[in-house]
C-alpha cells in the first residue's frame, strides 16, 4: 500500500543484516517469504557494521531497519522498536545457552563446572556491552565487570579449584552480547589459571568447532529457535549446558521515529 512503498523507497528495499549464518538472518529470509516482501533486500554485514550504520541514521533521524536482537546496548543508545511480527516467524522469547565439546567434563572438569554454573541475566551482560561500546577494550571491561561483581563470579566458580597451565579454548561469533559474555568467561577462567584462548568466527563454524571438538566450549548457542538449524546438525556431537542467558528476544528493529509498527507495514 502507500505506507509502505513510501516506507520501502525511503530504506530502498534495503534492510540491514549482520554476517549471513546467523540465525537472526536465516529467519528474516523466512520474513521477507512469508510476508511476502518480495522487493526487499537483507544486505548481509556484521554487528559492527549493522550498528554503525543505525547510529548513522539515527543521529540524522533518517529510516533504517536493522535485524536486532535483545540483549544488546543498542537499545540503552537508542530510542527503538520492534516490528510487531504477527506470523511468528522470529519465534518467541528464548535463551542464550553454553554448548561444550563432548568430552569437556573428563578432560577439563574445572572449566566444565564454571562454564556450567555460568548464568547471568541481560542486565549483567549490558554492563559489559556498554563499557566496550564505550570504548573500553572487551578484556578491560570484563575485568572491572568481574572486580563489581565478585559475589555472582564467586557462584560461578563455586567448588572449582584453581588449575596450573590448563588450555581451554573458546569459540564466539563478533556479535556485541557474545564479545562481551565470552571475554568475561575467560577472565575468570584466567583467574582460576587456564590459559585461555578465545576463535571468533563465523556461527556455523562455532557450532562447527565445538561438535568437533577443536574448541572446548561456547556461550553463545541462541536456542531452542535462532540455532536450530545447527543444533539439529550437530545433534549428539556437543553437550548443551543449558542456558547462561534467560529472555532474549530476535527481530526487525526500527528508531521509534519511524511510523511503522508491525512487519505487515512493509508489504
Ligand atoms: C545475532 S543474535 C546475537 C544470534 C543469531 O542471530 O544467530
Amino acid at each position: 500500500d502507500e505506507k509502505a512503498s513510501s516506507v520501502g523507497e525511503s530504506v530502498d528495499y534495503k534492510i540491514t543484516g549482520i554476517d549471513p549464518g546467523a540465525g537472526v538472518m536465516k529467519a528474516t529470509e523466512k520474513v521477507v517469504k512469508e510476508y511476502e516482501l518480495n522487493d526487499w533486500e537483507i544486505v548481509e554485514g556484521s554487528g559492527a557494521a549493522m550498528t554503525a550504520a543505525l547510529k548513522k541514521a539515527y543521529d540524522k533521524e533518517e529510516p533504517i531497519i536493522v535485524t536486532g536482537w535483545i540483549p544488546h546496548w543498542k537499545f540503552s543508545k537508542f530510542d527503538l522498536k520492534f516490528l510487531e511480527d504477527p506470523k511468528g516467524v522470529y519465534g518467541e522469547e528464548e535463551n542464550i545457552h553454553t554448548i561444550a565439546r563432548k568430552d569437556l567434563k573428563k578432560d577439563l572438569p574445572e572449566a566444565y563446572k564454571v562454564l556450567d554454573q555460568f548464568n547471568w541475566t541481560s542486565d549483567d551482560m549490558g554492563e559489559v556491552m556498554v563499557k566496550i561500546e564505550d570504548g573500553m577494550k572487551p578484556d578491560k571491561a570484563a575485568e572491572q565487570w568481574i572486580k563489581d561483581n565478585k559475589n555472582l563470579v564467586q557462584k560461578w566458580t563455586k567448588g572449582v579449584k584453581e588449575v596450573k597451565g590448563k588450555k581451554v579454548e573458546l569459540a564466539y561469533v563478533a556479535w556485541a552480547s557474545e564479545i562481551a559474555s565470552t571475554n568475561v568467561l575467560a577472565k575468570v577462567l584466567e583467574d582460576l589459571g587456564f590459559k585461555v584462548t578465545l576463535n571468533q568466527v563465523e556461527a556455523g563454524p562455532m557450532w562447527t568447532a565445538v561438535a568437533d571438538g577443536s574448541v572446548d566450549a561456547s556461550v553463545a548457542a541462541w536456542l531452542p529457535v535462532t540455532h536450530e538449524d545447527y543444533a539439529k546438525k550437530f545433534d549428539g556431537k556437543f553437550e548443551d549446558l543449558g542456558a547462561n542467558l534467560e529472555g532474549t528476544k530476535i527481530g526487525l528493529v526500527v528508531p521509534s521515529y519511524m511510523d511503522i509498527n508491525s512487519i505487515e507495514d512493509l508489504k
